[in-house]
């Protein structure tokens, strides 16, 4: 189902109902083209909310593609995790508009988004505006975005580029430990930033594995908890994950 021009405001109102969302991070180098329909819609039964499409290596706009047109029916949005200009589809509802606030390179804060600006203008994709910044671990994405990775612990810089995500006026700040991290991003991380955010949304991801974790997570005050590995290596942890968040009510 097409929730193109739907995605803010589907996610707002789940917010305002005191809600926690999970999106199921699918990427296109690892997914099962097989199997993806069925997982998905376990996914959905369990109560995610979103499903993110993205990835750093390996990941082409045909590749890309295939999995939106697998995931056409469900009726939750699609929406791109770029990891470059190359991965814009009509066919998503909508991507993520990120800029990786803490790389040392100008091409992931404004360059690709220089670029890819004028492409989703005219594909009248649907844009959340997102401060993305790499935390701990990192993982690939660090490596790529040649990010200047915030230790874990120091809450004082997550919290200043999350009130910079602010400041710019970003619907989101997703705090990233990086895909597979060994440790998730701190709790007490999260409940520090959340004080000093009033509009901007946290997006959480990263090593998120278990349903205590992701619990904690979310009362912390994550707004919208990502997992994606455990998705591809354990399906049944992964849904136990998404009941757990979708009974949340804060
Ligand atoms: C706005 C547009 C079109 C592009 C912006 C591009 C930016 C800012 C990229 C930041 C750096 C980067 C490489 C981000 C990747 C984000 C992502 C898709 C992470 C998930 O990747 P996985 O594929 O799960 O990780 P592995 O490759 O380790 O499996
Ligand atoms: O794959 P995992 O470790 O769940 O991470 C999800 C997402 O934050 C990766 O960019
Ligand atoms: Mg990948």
């Amino acid at each position: 189902m097409k929730l193109k021009g739907k995605v803010k405001k589907i996610i707002q109102e789940k917010l305002s109902e005191g809600r926690v969302l999970h999106f199921s991070l699918f990427d296109p180098d690892k997914v099962d083209l097989e199997t993806l329909y069925s997982i998905a819609s376990k996914l959905v039964e369990s109560g995610t909310s979103g499903f993110l499409i993205g990835g750093t290596l390996g990941v082409s706009k045909e590749k890309l593609d295939n999995i939106i047109d697998i995931l056409e029916d469900f009726k939750v949005p699609k929406i791109i995790f770029p990891s470059n200009v190359n991965l814009i589809t009509e066919k998503a509802d909508a991507i993520l508009f990120m800029s990786l606030l803490n790389s040392d390179d100008i091409y992931y804060v404004t360059g690709a988004q220089l670029i890819a600006a004028p492409i989703i203008k005219k594909l009248r994709l649907e844009t959340l505006s997102t401060g993305y910044v790499i935390v701990g671990h990192g993982g690939t994405a660090a490596h790529v975005g040649r990010a200047r990775v915030i230790p874990y612990d120091n809450i004082e810089l997550i919290v200043a580029y999350s009130i910079m995500a602010e400041l710019f006026g970003m619907d989101f700040v997703y705090l990233e430990a990086g895909s597979g991290a060994p440790e998730p991003i701190r709790p007490y991380a999260i409940s520090v930033t959340k004080k000093y955010l009033e509009n901007t949304k946290i997006i959480v991801g990263g090593g998120i594995r278990s349903e205590e974790v992701a619990k904690e997570l979310a009362l912390a005050g994550s707004d919208i908890i990502v997992t994606g590995n455990i998705i591809e290596q354990n399906l049944e942890k992964a849904l136990k994950i998404v009941k757990e968040i979708s009974n949340i009510r804060r």
